[in-house]
This record gives C-alpha cells, sequence and structure tokens, in this order.
C-alpha cells in the first residue's frame, strides 16, 4: 500500500516517522520542513510507515493508536507539505540494512537532497544505525541532515505515549491542547438497538472498522462533526449501555436540532469535553433525565465556544 513515491524525481527535504497523532511536535517538526524547502529549490515530503512496526515485529494484538492510517494521511496532507509517502513497513522491509534503506527509499525513490529528523531518530534493520550514521551517509550519498536537538524536542514536552494515556484516562482536553487539534473519530453509522428514537433522543451508532484505533475511556462528551458539509454538536456515549443491558460497546452520539436518517454515512467526529463517566442508572426515566441534563451542560459548553 505504497501511497505514492512520485514518479516524479524532483529533489526533496524529508523528515520520517510514524506521526502517531501528528501532534503539536510533530507539526513543529514539518512547519520547519515547509519553511526549509519554501527557502530552498527542493519540495518537502513526509516519509511516514503503515503497518506501525510494533505490529509487525512483535504482532502485537492489543496495540493502539491515536489516528487511524486514513485520518493520520488525512491531517498530514494538510500540514503544507508537497509530497506525503506511506510507506508499507514489512517484515522484509524491517531487514534492511541501514545502507539499503538509505540507498533504496531516501536517495533512488525519494531523491532526498535534506533531512530533518530528531536527534534520536534510529533506523535500519534492529535500528541499528542513529543519526551521527545518517550524517555520514548523507556525505557519501549527497544529502545533508538538519538535527533537531533535544532541547527542541524536550521544549515541546509532548509524545505520542502521553496522549494516548489522556486519551485513556478520559482527559480530553489534555489530549487536544497536545495534539493542537481535536481528537478524531471516523466510521460510519450503523443500526443499533433501535431503543434511542423511544427514549427522546435517537443516536448516531458509530462503526469503526480499524481494530488498532484507540478509544477514548467510557463516558458521555460534547462533540462535533461536520455533516453534508454542516457543523452539528453533539454528545457522545462510548460504552456498554449498562442501563438498558447493552451487552456490545457502542460508540453512539446525539446530534442537536438535526433531524435526519444518518445509516450509512461516513461520518468524522471531533471531540470536544468530557462530560461524566456512563452510570447504570434505576432504569430508562433516570437515563433520560441524565440526557436532558448532559444536553443542557453541552450547550453551556458550545455556547462559550462560540462566543470565546
Ligand atoms: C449523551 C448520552 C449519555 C448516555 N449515558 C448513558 C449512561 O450513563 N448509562 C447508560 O446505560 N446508557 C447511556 N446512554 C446510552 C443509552 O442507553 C442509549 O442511547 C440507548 O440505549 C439507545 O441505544 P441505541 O442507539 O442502540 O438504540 C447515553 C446516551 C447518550 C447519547
Ligand atoms: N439528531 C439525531 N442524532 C442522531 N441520530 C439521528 C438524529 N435524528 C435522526 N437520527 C437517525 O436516527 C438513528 C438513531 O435512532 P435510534 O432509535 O437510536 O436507533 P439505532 O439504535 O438504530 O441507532 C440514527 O442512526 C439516525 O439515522
Amino acid at each position: 500500500m505504497l501511497v505514492k513515491i512520485s514518479e516524479n524525481n524532483t529533489p526533496k527535504i524529508i523528515t520520517i516517522g510514524t506521526f502517531d497523532g501528528v501532534h503539536m511536535g510533530h507539526k513543529k517538526i514539518i512547519k520547519r520542513l515547509v519553511e526549509s524547502a519554501e527557502n530552498s529549490s527542493l519540495e518537502s515530503a513526509v516519509l511516514t510507515f503503515f503497518p506501525h512496526p510494533r505490529m509487525v515485529l512483535q504482532k502485537e494484538v492489543g496495540i493502539e493508536l491515536i489516528n487511524t492510517i486514513e485520518e493520520r494521511k488525512q491531517i498530514l496532507q494538510h500540514t503544507g507539505i508537497d509530497h506525503l509517502y506511506v510507506y508499507p513497513f514489512t517484515y522484509d522491509f524491517s531487514r534492511l540494512s541501514a545502507q539499503e534503506y538509505i540507498e533504496q527509499i531516501l536517495v533512488k525513490k525519494l531523491n532526498a537532497k535534506k533531512v530533518i529528523i530528531g536527534y534520536d531518530h534510529r533506523f535500519g534493520r534492529n535500528r541499528n544505525a542513529d543519526i551521527e550514521d545518517l550524517k555520514k551517509y548523507g556525505e557519501e550519498y549527497g544529502f545533508e541532515v538538519e538535527e533537531i536537538s533535544k532541547q527542541d524536542v524536550d521544549e515541546v514536552a509532548v509524545s505520542s505515549t502521553k496522549i494516548r494515556k489522556a486519551l485513556k484516562e478520559g482527559e480530553i482536553e489534555k489530549a487536544n491542547k497536545y495534539l493542537s487539534s481535536h481528537f478524531l473519530l471516523t466510521g460510519k453509522i450503523v443500526k443499533g438497538k433501535g431503543l434511542g428514537k423511544d427514549l427522546g433522543f435517537p443516536t448516531a451508532n458509530l462503526k469503526i472498522i480499524e481494530k488498532y484505533k484507540l478509544i477514548p475511556k467510557n463516558g458521555v462528551y460534547v462533540v462535533k462533526a461536520h455533516i453534508d458539509s454542516e457543523e452539528v454538536f453533539g454528545m457522545m456515549n462510548i460504552g456498554y449501555n449498562p442501563t438498558v443491558g447493552g451487552s456490545e460497546k457502542t460508540i453512539e452520539t446525539y446530534f442537536f436540532n438535526l433531524d435526519k436518517n444518518l445509516y450509512g454515512k461516513e461520518i468524522q467526529i471531533e471531540m470536544l469535553k468530557r462530560i461524566r463517566e456512563e452510570k447504570k442508572f434505576g432504569g430508562v426515566k433516570n437515563l433520560i433525565e441524565a440526557m436532558k441534563e448532559d444536553q443542557e451542560f453541552s450547550e453551556k459548553y458550545i455556547h462559550q465556544l462560540k462566543t470565546k
């Protein structure tokens, strides 16, 4: 699934990484890449890999990523870069020596003339090579290496790991701050238990096919989406619906001021704010009361957002 190894062999300035989340720190590097390209005759390119090395090498089943590969591509494509390459990370690829990787991918395929990279980047079989090796290869193959210092990296104090932890703990605002954008869920609206309408709160059930996508902690959240190009807000519940004896984990949203058949639609939902835990109420009457309170809370929050 090599997304795009360009046919044009233009000289490029590139940066390389997994970029899960495309967070503040990633964006800072990419900004430097784009600016550097603008000040030279080079085109900017990001090289990223999929599946995640841990999915391939450790055959990790429980791996959870902030973004699906489609989301990662979507976000990266809006950063102003000229080219995005999603290289298939296969077992064979992981066996390439540092020199083979540099020669075959960076030099021959990408025509790299400059690489911007963090001080701790490692690459090649068993991650044997480091930035000093990269500089040495740069001299041999004719590309420059710009190192992002430890100080520059530490200054941002953000990592994909920290963001994953915040999401697992339901700290959506903290995660959004680190991401410097809203955490996204992307999927298709499918049929649920058919109870929502009777409760007075029809809920669109989101099905996410990527098993590796990290789902934030169960609970109720304020969310936003674009449906048929219109911005709509809503309240989402992630969990098992214990009050009505649900057995499957669902991600369902009641959208405010909307009355539309959403079945089959592909949508992307931005998570904004956590409201509360999911609870087992004594009955549906109490559940409906709680949902009304959730709506009031959400409307106040949205009002504040709009008047900020
Ligand atoms: C904002 C919101 C909050 C919710 N909170 C809870 C909750 O705390 N406990 C619970 O059992 N179900 C909760 N639900 C889920 C309802 O039980 C669910 O919407 C209902 O069962 C309809 O399911 P259906 O769409 O599969 O028909 C909540 C749903 C929404 C939209
Ligand atoms: N404001 C709204 N928010 C969410 N879904 C809505 C809304 N208005 C209409 N719908 C439709 O109603 C469906 C949800 O109804 P519901 O009774 O909860 O059934 P289900 O259990 O199949 O989700 C949604 O999938 C969507 O097609």
